[in-house]
């Protein structure tokens, strides 16, 4: 049994929903066994309570919840930093090639470690990952997965129409194929399998349809696409797809839309879109600094919000600027204050929500991660800012838990990552400094 001793933050509930969401302990502790959170509450109780267990000291820095990335890509990690290009052209100059690559195992491999790795050192502990149009790289990235103690739920990419010939497969080996995949990692470890076909451009209805039966087999399992990310994209869509009402219903036709289902980006939905969305309680996965990088547009939170559809937070890594859910929380701020009168007002434990705990209802993972109620796993990012960092300086002066978390929002780095733990398993430890204590 252990007791983690810090100042604690997380948002047990729904702070769109609740007041007083934001739950913060100065002189805090878990109390923890075999990776399971058993207590949160004041370190001098716990203590009092429990004093033979082991207590891993903590001070000076602030323990949130591990991060729940909603959208990223794994085969894109080395080709972040693409700018000056919309979706279309950055995914045929920038994306794809890089993606070919993939159907070297060897390289995939490679691939996969830095990529998780970097999620790791960004205190991200759950991610829904966008994989590669190939099955063996996504059998070495799982593996690589359970190598890292890291959750996962992610899924072959598949396509069969408007990329590049070597990334296309048909709707018989996708089916034939995710299938197989499913049966090898659904439920192994900590990984999860997503259904994922790229989006409704490169997607043809048999396809469509072989997802669906796929999602139909198996139930637990979770589906994942792209919808309405820019204005050009979705004016093909509309042309390839005649019949269909609006872009959601391309998925939904095929039976791709359900709670298990999360749709990166929808910038530009329609009404009917949203209600449906809202009715069969999927996520809108917001990627603030992909549609800023990408120039795809302010996404309408306020109106996701008055439908009834949950959101939640995507680095979209790499059509965004890297792996730190600090960041997208930043950038999902701005974006909704130069809405002006059309944008939702975010306070830091909003921000804090949707980088943690709206991620995990969005994949049905809240009752085991996402904050620190008593029996979640402990999921932890541990962030220290170094000394004589100007957010060392911020937080010592801060006035209030809020000013803590909103500083910790528009200063944080993954510099300040200084420990990250699933279940209970140490991911992550930041180099040690000369300077700096180990925790
Ligand atoms: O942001 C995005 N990244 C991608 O890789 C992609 N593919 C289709 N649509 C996409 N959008
Ligand atoms: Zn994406």
């Amino acid at each position: 049994m252990k007791l983690y001793r810090a100042t604690l933050m997380h948002t047990p509930e729904n702070p769109f929903a609740v007041p007083d969401a934001l739950h913060t302990l100065d002189d805090g502790a878990l109390l923890v066994d075999e990776g399971r959170i058993l207590a949160a509450a004041p370190y001098p109780d716990l203590r009092a309570a429990h004093p033979r267990a082991e207590v891993v000291d903590l001070r000076g820095g602030v323990l949130l919840p591990g991060f729940v990335d909603t959208h990223v890509h794994y085969p894109q990690v080395r080709v972040l930093g693409g700018l000056g290009m919309g979706l279309l052209e950055w995914l045929d100059r920038n994306t794809l090639p890089e993606e070919a690559r993939l159907a070297d195992a060897t390289y995939a491999g490679a691939v996969a470690r830095e990529f998780l790795s970097a999620l790791a050192a960004n205190g991200t502990t759950t991610a829904l990952v966008f994989g590669s149009h190939y099955a063996s790289a996504m059998d070495v990235f799982f593996e690589e997965a359970a190598r890292t103690g890291l959750r996962v739920v992610a899924g072959q990419v598949v396509s069969d129409r408007l990329l590049r010939p070597e990334l296309h497969t048909t709707p018989e080996r996708a089916y034939a194929e995710g299938r197989a995949l499913i049966e090898r990692w659904h439920g192994t470890g900590r990984a999860l399998y997503a259904v994922t076909p790229r989006f409704a451009l490169s997607a043809s209805e048999g396809i469509l349809d072989a997802c669906g039966a796929l999602m139909g087999e198996f139930p637990g399992v979770r589906f994942t696409s792209h919808i309405n990310e820019s204005p050009r994209e979705i004016e093909v869509v509309r042309g390839l797809f005649p019949g269909a009402r609006d872009y959601l219903d391309t998925y939904e036709r095929a039976g791709l839309v359900t709670r298990h289902s999360v749709l990166a980006h929808n910038v530009h939905p329609t009404g009917r879109e949203l209600d449906v969305m809202a009715a069969y309680r999927c996520t809108a996965a917001h990627c603030p600094c992909s549609n800023s990088s990408l120039g795809s547009g302010l996404f309408p939170l306020r109106r996701h919000l008055q439908a009834g559809v949950h959101v939640s937070l995507g680095t979209d890594v790499g059509g965004g600027t890297g792996f730190s859910m600090l960041k997208e929380g930043l950038q999902a701020y701005f974006m909704q204050q130069l809405l002006g009168e059309a944008g939702q007002p975010l306070a830091p434990a909003h921000l804090l929500y949707l980088a943690t705990r709206a991620g995990a209802e969005a994949l049905d993972l809240q009752d085991r991660t996402g904050d620190f109620g008593a029996g979640k796993a402990f999921d932890a990012v541990y962030l220290r800012p170094p000394e004589g960092s100007t957010l060392a300086t911020v937080l010592r002066h801060a006035e209030g838990p809020e000013r803590a978390l909103a500083a910790l929002f528009t200063l944080g780095t993954g510099a300040d990552v200084a420990g990250v733990w699933v279940e209970g398993d140490r991911v992550y430890q930041r180099p040690a400094t000369p300077s700096e204590v180990r925790v």
